[in-house]
């Protein structure tokens, strides 16, 4: 399901699916103000009008354009991944320069931060756990978010710091993520779309409230806001659009700045191709490189999300592998692979295969040579660099693998940074204010009763596994 027609879907805010290689090119593009619907078929109008009208009126009437101009797009593999309701106007990078001279842009890297030392990382857990689209309780349990969170973050503490020691202290994404964004606004100037790139973290420093009131005194007219997460998932990027949706609903010079949203760019040709440049190059580093092993390591979700709530994480997971090996097919590289999910916390279950079981199985088979590529993330950080070259290579070479490599995550590859910037300056003019409410997003509405069973039932045990001493080390 698409994030945009699931009940995730953030109404009110115009989000596209980046893609620009898929997009019909045929979508005219209708003109509005003051309820008088002018013809204007070219792509200067449409901005220039949308950028005077104010965000009172711009919402109900683009809300009606984008119902009429349904974009339905079918993948290779035949799944759909971009439904109705999703509207994109795709310009090229040329095309749009003369549109937005005028305008002061800025752009917004969504991550989800990481602490800088392990004094940090109890307070990090706290504000992680204490995200209501990371522990999903029904609303009559909110009051319980705090203290659950509380107490999570103390038990898993230990755990987790154990492993930030192991990578040098702490979290290297802030830096990463400042490096990303630096890059990302040269390739802006570059393509003479200057722009201030911000960096909103969702649990650490910057946090997302800092680069929000940054944007406001910078006096930035039309924001881009691009997650560093290649799929959408209710608990990253989703998270992060509510927080959004909030902090402008808020205020009232933000509720009126015209936003657009990239909700995921998985299936950009540059993604595509700068993951499938990474895999070549790594492939070459095996002594027999047509007989390794591709093996995608994503991090998981709960399977709730997917089943109940209708995150479009593993579907678009999926696609994005399937885009990746239709692109190293094309180069004639035609090795087996493999999907998997890695980083569960907690006693329910996650997304499946896992990680470390789907590698046991792997040494057990015979399979000799493995190349790890974590997909789901596009730095590093403690789940490339603890959980995979760590503990999933010991576990492979103990489980009868032999040579073991792993993709370096994108960073600021010139070519995927590069390509961040077009989907930046494709998705300007889609720019809208966010005016509307939230629709309420989680089962309650659909089946009260059982929704209301089900959470308490599973509030009841994580209470009882949290305090049960034998079970605490598998939080
Ligand atoms: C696409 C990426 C990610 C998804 C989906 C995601 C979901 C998710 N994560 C947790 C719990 C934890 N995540 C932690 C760290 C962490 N998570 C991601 C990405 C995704 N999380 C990243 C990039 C990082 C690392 C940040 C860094 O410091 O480098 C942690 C903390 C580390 C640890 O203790 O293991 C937790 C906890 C849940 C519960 C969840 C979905 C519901
Ligand atoms: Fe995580």
């Amino acid at each position: 399901m698409d994030a945009a027609t699931s009940s995730y879907a953030l109404p009110g805010i115009n989000i596209s699916n980046s893609k620009t290689s898929k997009l019909r090119h045929d979508v005219s593009v209708l003109c509005f103000q003051r309820g008088i619907q002018v013809p204007a078929c070219n792509r200067t109008c449409e901005i220039t009008c949308r950028s005077s009208w104010s965000s009172d009126t711009t919402g109900s009437t683009f809300q009606n354009l984008q119902l009429r101009m349904p974009i339905q797009e079918k993948s290779l593999a035949g799944k759909t991944f971009c439904s109705a309701g999703v509207w994109t106007h795709p310009l090229s990078a040329t095309e749009s320069h003369s549109h937005i001279e005028e305008d002061k842009v800025g752009v917004l890297l969504l991550n989800l931060g990481g602490p800088d030392t392990l004094n940090d990382v109890q307070p990090f857990l706290y504000n992680l756990f204490a995200d209501p689209d990371i522990i999903r309780l029904p609303r009559l349990f909110r009051f319980l978010q705090q203290p659950l969170a509380q107490l999570i973050s103390v038990l898993r503490a230990p755990k987790s710091k154990e492993g930030y020691a192991s990578i040098g202290g702490g979290s290297p994404l802030r830096k990463i993520t400042d490096e990303q964004a630096d890059a990302l606004r040269m390739a802006l100037e570059a393509k003479k779309v200057p722009a201030n790139v911000y960096v909103a973290m969702r649990y650490w420093h910057p946090f997302t409230e800092e680069a929000v009131q940054q944007i406001k005194r910078d006096r930035i007219t039309k924001l881009v806001v691009l997650p560093l997460y290649p799929q959408f998932s209710i608990s990253t990027t989703g998270s992060s659009i509510r927080l959004l949706q909030t902090l402008f609903r808020e205020d009232k010079i933000l509720s009126r700045l015209p936003v657009a949203i990239i909700q995921s760019w998985y299936q950009r040709q540059g993604y595509v191709k700068s993951m499938a440049d990474l895999i070549e190059k790594e492939l070459q580093s095996f002594g027999s490189p047509e007989e390794v092993m591709i093996f995608f390591s994503a991090h998981g979700v709960p399977v709730t999300y997917v089943r109940d709530a209708g995150d479009p994480y593993k579907d678009q997971m999926e696609e994005c592998i399937y885009l990746i090996m239709q692109e190293l097919k094309a180069r004639g590289i035609d090795n087996d692979h493999k999907l998997a999910y890695q980083s569960r916390v907690g006693p329910v279950q996650w997304l499946k295969p896992y990680t470390d079981e789907v590698l046991v199985e792997l040494g057990k088979k015979g399979v000799k040579s493995l190349l790890a590529v974590p997909v789901s993330f596009v730095s590093e950080h403690i789940e490339t660099l603890e959980e995979i070259d760590m503990e999933y290579k010991e576990l492979a070479l103990e489980s009868g693998v032999v040579n073991w490599g792993r993709v370096p995550a994108l960073g600021c590859t010139s070519t995927f940074i590069t390509d961040l910037a077009d989907a930046v300056i494709e998705a300007l003019p889609s720019a809208t204010a966010i005016t509307m409410s939230t629709r309420d997003g989680d089962g309650l509405n659909q089946d009260p009763i059982g929704y209301a069973i089900k959470m308490l039932l599973g509030s009841f045990l994580a209470f009882i596994l949290l305090v049960f001493p034998a079970l605490k080390n598998r939080v």
